[in-house]
């Protein structure tokens, strides 16, 4: 069910008036403030949400997570990314997460006060993933915390344009590259570690390789088979997902960028959100009510996709990073074990950064017939610490226009008015009148930051990853796996094979005929 009535538009415009509505659905988390206002949901249809949380026993899952259960079935073993930002002390593993923490900020601390024997001027961070996009987003949003440590550079793709482009210009003298993966077993991430070894050796020596490298990963035997340095090899714990791992080693190239300090805030930042989601009653709790929210929105009302309007340069990386945290882990649809029937699954998330997009896709967002709920980000502080104040000011009125326009939409007379106005004769008014007609009665909501500092992108992270955690629990699907992405790489390895000539297994037509097509034009 697609939710394109003009009914719907009406109702949502006769939503939003309902008196009380800023006191009631404007939610605030620490950090973060999330107005859902202009979200189809009545106080009705809020407190059946909150029936339904407590039907599917949302608060004993809650409280399964921070007690360290099992809670990722299919896997059998707990999610414990939150314990990796404290909060941790009954686990029988903080102990050694506490280790492995220490030895990744003694080792930030000597690369930054050149204990290596070189000044690392560059971080070159190879890995896919959760083990990529994570850090990416941090390194973007706090980079300008970051100008007394080394630059970032990211390479993922295995198509080899993306270690060209990574490597371009790059001194080797003054790098340092940090192969991160989970399993290290990743095909685009062996790829791009042997390139790099092989980039290292042919510019400073087989003798100089090993002071250049160090790994991360939750295979530490596997790294080191591989040729990873011993002593550099930063082990992360199985129980953290890769798409909730940029707290843990994963973050290495950030410790080392940012410093130990900045690091310590975001770890704090996503610390403050787990005591609240932790503690706060679901009434309250505001990755517990985006959760509902989102089940009402997507799951309910059939609206199919959420788009994300980051209106905040360096939170470009935010759809992308959302992208694998809610599609990766509750666009699957086998049930969790909870006794819940897992029919729907998350919505397509999607979007870009404010104001680029308002010179794209927005025109569907407005008048389009596909349903997008729109989630806005802004930071309060836009533009003031680049010093460039009416800038940023005009970036958070560009968004709260967009949102309103979403909402009011514009009739067809109300167009005909400000063509006249404009002084437009009668003739073209009536042809271009209907054109500009936007029925609002759109959908979206307002995520507001102070400001764009560790503290509060640590919260916001945070809160996306435990509203994905209870929409997965209201869905019925277990948010800490991802068996659907294994049949493409078995598939991508016996592809490669059949193009090789080594494999003559059958396939369909169309992947033959392709394959003779890569073998006659690479021949
Ligand atoms: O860190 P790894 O093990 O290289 O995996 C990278 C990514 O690949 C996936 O397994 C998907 O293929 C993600 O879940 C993970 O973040």
């Amino acid at each position: 069910m697609t939710n394109t009535s003009t009914g719907s538009h009406q109702a949502l415009k006769d939503i939003v008036r309902e008196d009380g509505r800023g006191e009631r659905f404007v939610w605030k988390g620490p950090h973060v403030e999330a107005d859902v206002t202009r979200q189809p949901l009545s106080e009705a249809g809020y407190k059946s949400m909150l029936k339904f949380a407590e039907e599917q026993k949302l608060a004993d899952a809650i409280k399964s997570l921070f007690a360290g259960d099992s809670i990722n079935g299919s896997e059998q073993r707990p999610a414990l990314h939150w314990a990796l930002r404290g909060n941790a002390a009954h686990l029988a593993k903080s102990a050694e997460f506490a280790e492995q923490a220490k030895a990744c900020g003694e080792f930030a601390t000597k690369v930054r006060s050149g204990g290596l024997g070189y000044k690392v001027k560059t971080i070159l961070h190879i890995g896919i993933g959760g083990s990529d996009l994570g850090p990416r987003l941090i390194w973007d949003a706090l980079r300008p915390l970051g100008h007394e440590g080394p630059a970032l550079r990211f390479c993922a793709n295995v198509d080899p344009a993306d270690f060209a482009e990574a490597t371009e210009g790059l001194d080797a003298e003054t790098t340092l590259v940090i192969v991160v993966s989970k399993s290290f077993k990743t095909p685009e991430t062996q790829a791009n570690a042997q390139l790099a070894r092989e980039w290292l050796i042919s510019k400073l020596g087989e003798d100089q390789l090993m002071n250049h490298m160090a790994a991360v990963s939750s295979a530490p035997d596997l790294a080191q088979a591989w040729g990873a340095p011993a002593d550099r090899i930063f082990p992360m714990d199985s129980a953290v997902g890769g798409r909730y791992s940029v707290w843990s080693s994963v973050g290495l190239s950030l410790m080392i960028a940012l410093g130990n300090e900045a690091w310590a805030e975001f770890l704090g930042g996503g610390s403050d959100m787990d005591v609240h989601f932790r503690d706060a009653p679901l009434e309250e709790n505001l990755p517990a009510r985006l959760a509902m929210m989102d089940y009402h929105v997507h799951s309910q009302r059939g609206v199919p996709s959420r788009v994300v309007l980051a209106y905040a340069h360096r939170l470009r990386k935010l759809p992308d990073f959302l992208q694998q945290l809610e599609m990766e882990s509750n666009g699957k649809s086998a049930a969790s074990g909870r006794g819940v029937k897992a029919d729907i699954t998350a919505p397509i998330t999607w979007g870009s950064v404010g104001t680029l997009g308002q010179h794209s896709f927005h025109q569907l967002l407005h008048q389009g017939t596909d349903r997008s709920a729109a989630e806005f980000v802004v930071a309060m502080n836009a533009g003031v610490n680049e010093g460039y104040k009416a800038n940023g000011q005009s970036l958070l009125a560009n968004a709260y226009a967009q949102a309103e326009a979403f909402l009011v939409g514009r009739s067809e007379a109300e167009a005909e008015v400000q063509l006249r106005e404009k002084g437009v004769d009668e003739a073209t008014i009536k042809a271009r009148a209907p054109h500009m007609h936007m029925e609002g009665g759109r959908a979206s909501s307002m995520f507001i930051l102070d400001d764009i500092s560790p503290r509060s992108v640590g919260a916001l992270i945070a809160m996306y990853e435990h509203r994905t955690f209870a929409y997965g629990m209201l869905l019925g699907i277990n948010p800490f796996d991802q068996w659907g992405v294994e049949l493409g790489k078995v598939m991508a390895e016996e592809i490669d094979n059949a193009i090789s000539g080594t494999s003559t297994k059958d396939r369909d037509a169309t992947t033959l005929r392709l394959i003779k097509k890569t073998q006659d034009a690479r021949a």
